[in-house]
């Protein structure tokens, strides 16, 4: 439900850059609810609420505890692009018409989104209050039904809640966008060819005479598409029984119970950002008017010192200097608006977004079509009408994997494009020149929106990057740069999701609870056996630091290609390991709770609660690494005494009550799996001792040459498994062993070392028709548990009654 939060009457004189960014400091140590919010943090909203002129708060009551903290950074982002002066429709009339003409000469280029209805007259959508109420009434259902998208949740949990991004911090991270400001003539990626579409962005020569024709193709095609989609009964119909939140916002544009003509909602979207255009244009006519009149007296000047800075930058950036520390800001070639169009075809694909009534900016738009993104998901859909038409500051909340990082992006990078291309159109205006893109309207761009556009805070390192990473990709080549950037956090600090929050996220439909029953001291031989058995990108959760070590040594011996994450890695390493992993498709990551909430590791098949997670929230999160974005996903927790109570509490919360499915194991293959592992520990002590004889050697090596001294033989230990000339030198050996001794551990470690190769060389299983997947092996044992109980059943019929049942 939408409820009015905070003081009333706000003004919105202010702007987003008086924010006392200073005052956000991530980790937000506090894991309590919205009332009992730290006070800092309290009076943060309140100014954000002010400096947006928005005095509400749209939050659904499901939402509870950490949540809404959680989403703080999104309403960070939807606060610093929120209104500072009345919207389009808001204004006097004569204003409007004003606005009207700066905006004639913005929406030049935009024909070819299919969003225009061809002259027909959109509806007028709401008031932000009755918007707000409409989406009272829409989201106090939370399934989302009868859509056209395969993202539709079916089975899923009613209640879809989320705790993204928030609690125990790792080490307080930010992804900051900045954005217009800096431009480069290099595409970062050095990819800027379209994926899905096998076409570049459309050339300059499209201007003129086919633009309209092809415009109009692009708006039948939509138009027909979509109305074919709506025929057929799998678009979402505005007002109907489904009931979603998308529908009621749908509704604000189309009116309750309506079928909509798909063109008026293009209409709808396309008049809202022609309106947003006009008003930006409005607002900075008269403001760029006198800067371009002082620009024109300085041209020359400016050019020139721009141009020697441009310059510099290349030279730089070809050196490889212009990184900035940590940032990596991939600022691509600036593209003109008109190189964003989408081809008939393509927008036709894109219908499902045209059905929000949104009007993304094309370049946007453009983007999530190369990347195959046709659908908005469940959560997108929710929030960009919302959040683009309705202004609304959003506490979003939905299932891990679904979408929620372009559910806050989107609407705050296309603020950021729209603006930009408004302050560009107005600039033109202003000069009186015909819109010419180029390096004259680029610096005209810059000179206008210099600076941080937006700031979104994460709570550790690599979602920051993973963050920044996502919406790079959909603002590539338009000149916006997104860059990550460090805030120290506590050192060593893991990013433990804070207990007792009252709701949870919910979990994907498409992820496979399982669970084996396991002593302690046989955790490993469970752990490698699944990884031997069902190879595939699998994350291993542990719990302590010292285990993250450990265990990934010992697959490393086994011949698993496994490292680890901890906090306790310099943040090179992390970004090594995480490369590692993403790059192999059968590595496994043994990583602490630093790994488990936000990042998106594409297809990652399996997680390991290899120690149960400290409470049902933490589970959730480390859980939902997998089975993102639709796919399928198992998540399997070892379950040793120790960790029962752990793992019986996040079972009772998640409605297990019977607890999770038993992972089938066969009992030959545990046997030699832990032989194996058996093997591999002793490799590894072996291994220790060889290196503390090493780096003891090393330590008295360094300390004789730092003094200028000759060694004395004495002080050296012999290694374990040295080399025999390395012997005949007549060094003592390992203290206590003597020399024989020392000779004796390396034969024994070569000997393990052996054992061990030959073992791994063999399949774990005579039969290697053992070999299944993962998900074959739980349905076989689920029709076997099936069988089971139904044999049960009878039995127990039969013992009753006396008689079998036929
Ligand atoms: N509309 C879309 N269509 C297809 N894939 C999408 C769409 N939007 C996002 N994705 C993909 O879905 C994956 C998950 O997205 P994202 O990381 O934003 O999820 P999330 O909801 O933030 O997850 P978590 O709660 O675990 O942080 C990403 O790989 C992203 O590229």
């Amino acid at each position: 439900m939408s409820r009015k939060r905070g003081r009333k009457g706000a003004g919105g004189g202010q702007r987003w850059d008086a924010l006392p960014w200073k005052t956000i400091e991530p980790p937000l140590e506090r894991d309590d609810g919205w009332q009992g919010m730290a006070g800092e943090e309290q009076a943060l909203l309140y100014t954000l609420e002010e400096i947006s002129g928005n005095d509400y708060c749209l939050r659904e009551d499901s939402l509870g505890g950490s949540q809404e903290r959680s989403f703080l950074a999104i309403i960070l982002c939807q606060m610093v692009v929120a209104p500072t002066t009345p919207s389009a429709e808001d204004m006097p009339p004569a204003a409007q018409d004003s606005a009207g003409g700066v905006g004639g000469g913005v929406g030049n280029g935009k024909e070819g989104d299919a969003g225009d209805a061809g002259g027909k007259k959109g509806r007028k959508r709401k008031a932000p209050s009755a918007l707000a109420a409409a989406s009272e009434g829409g989201s106090s259902s939370k399934t989302e039904g009868g859509t056209a998208s395969s993202w539709t949740n079916g089975g899923a949990k009613g209640t879809e809640k989320d705790g993204h991004g928030a609690g125990g911090d790792d080490d307080g991270n930010a992804a900051v966008e900045g954005g217009g400001a800096e431009k480069t003539t290099e595409d970062g990626d050095g990819d800027g060819e379209p994926e899905a579409s096998n076409k570049g962005p459309k050339k300059k020569k499209r201007r003129g005479q086919g633009k309209k024709k092809r415009a109009a193709e692009a708006r039948a095609a939509t138009a027909a598409a979509a109305a074919a989609v709506a025929a057929a009964g799998s678009a979402p119909p505005l007002g109907d029984g489904g009931g979603s939140a998308n529908a009621a916002a749908v509704d604000d544009a189309g009116g309750p119970g309506a079928p909509p003509p798909p063109a008026g909602l293009e209409t709808v979207g396309r008049k809202q950002q022609q309106q947003q255009q006009q008003q930006h244009a409005g607002e900075q006519t008269a403001e760029t008017a006198a800067a371009a009149a002082e620009k024109g007296k300085t041209k020359p000047e400016a050019t020139t010192k721009k141009k020697k800075k441009k310059k510099k930058k290349k030279k730089k950036n070809a050196r490889g200097e212009d990184k900035g520390g940590e940032e990596a800001a991939e600022v691509g070639q600036k593209k003109s608006e008109r190189d964003w169009e989408l081809g008939s075809e393509e927008a036709a694909k894109m219908a499902p977004w045209m059905y929000l009534g949104v009007e993304l900016h094309p370049a946007l738009l453009w983007h999530l079509h190369r990347q195959g993104f046709h659908d908005p998901t469940p959560i997108q859909r929710r929030v960009l009408p919302k959040a683009v038409l309705g202004r609304k500051d959003i506490i979003g909340a939905a299932e891990t994997g679904s979408g929620k990082t372009l559910a806050f992006g989107l609407p705050v990078l296309s603020e950021i494009l729209t603006r930009r291309d408004a302050a560009a159109a107005a600039a033109r205006l202003a000069e009186g020149e015909e819109a010419d893109q180029g390096e004259g309207e680029e610096e005209e761009g810059e000179g206008l929106h210099e600076g941080l556009q937006a700031l979104v805070l994460c709570p550790t390192r690599e979602l920051a990057l993973q963050v920044a990473a996502h919406l790079r990709e959909v603002v590539r080549d338009t000149g916006v740069a997104v860059v990550e950037a460090a805030a120290a956090g506590p050192a060593g600090a893991e990013g433990g999701a804070g207990a007792g929050a009252a709701e949870l996220p919910a979990l994907p439909s498409t992820l496979k609870l399982c669970s084996i029953k396991s002593l302690q001291m046989e955790k490993d031989v469970h752990a490698y056996l699944f990884c031997a058995m069902y190879p595939g990108r699998t994350l291993i959760f542990v719990n302590a630091i010292a285990i993250a070590r450990r265990l990934s040594a010992l697959l490393c011996a086994l011949s698993v290609p496994a490292t680890p994450l901890h906090a306790q890695m310099q943040q090179r390493q992390r970004l090594k390991s995480l490369d590692r992993f993403t790059s192999d498709p059968k590595a496994v990551l043994v990583a602490t709770d630093v790994a488990a909430r936000g990042l998106d590791i594409p297809k990652v098949e399996h997680v390991v609660h290899y120690d149960a997670a400290r409470s049902a929230e933490v589970f959730i999160h480390r859980a939902g690494r997998t089975a993102r974005a639709r796919a399928a996903g198992l998540s399997l927790s070892i379950v040793a005494p120790r960790d029962d109570a752990n793992h019986r509490q996040t079972c009772s919360v998640l409605g297990l009550h019977g607890g999770m499915q038993a992972f089938p194991l066969d009992v030959r293959m545990v046997e030699r799996a832990r032989e194996r592992v058996g093997m591999a520990l002793r490799v590894l002590k072996f291994q220790e001792a060889q290196n503390r004889v090493s780096a003891s050697n090393d330590f008295f090596r360094g300390l004789s040459k730092e003094a200028d001294l000759v060694m004395d033989g004495d002080l050296l230990m012999e290694d374990a498994g040295a080399k025999p000339d390395a012997a005949a030198q007549g060094r003592r050996g390992v203290k206590g062993l003597g020399k024989k001794g020392n000779q004796h551990a390396a034969r024994l470690a070569a000997g393990a070392r052996q054992a061990l190769a030959v073992s791994l060389s063999r399949p774990l299983h005579s039969d290697r028709r053992k070999l299944i997947p993962v998900a074959q092996a739980l349905t076989d044992m689920r029709a076997v548990s099936e069988r089971t109980a139904a044999g049960d059943l009878a039995g127990k019929q039969r013992t009753r009654s006396g008689k079998q049942k036929p």
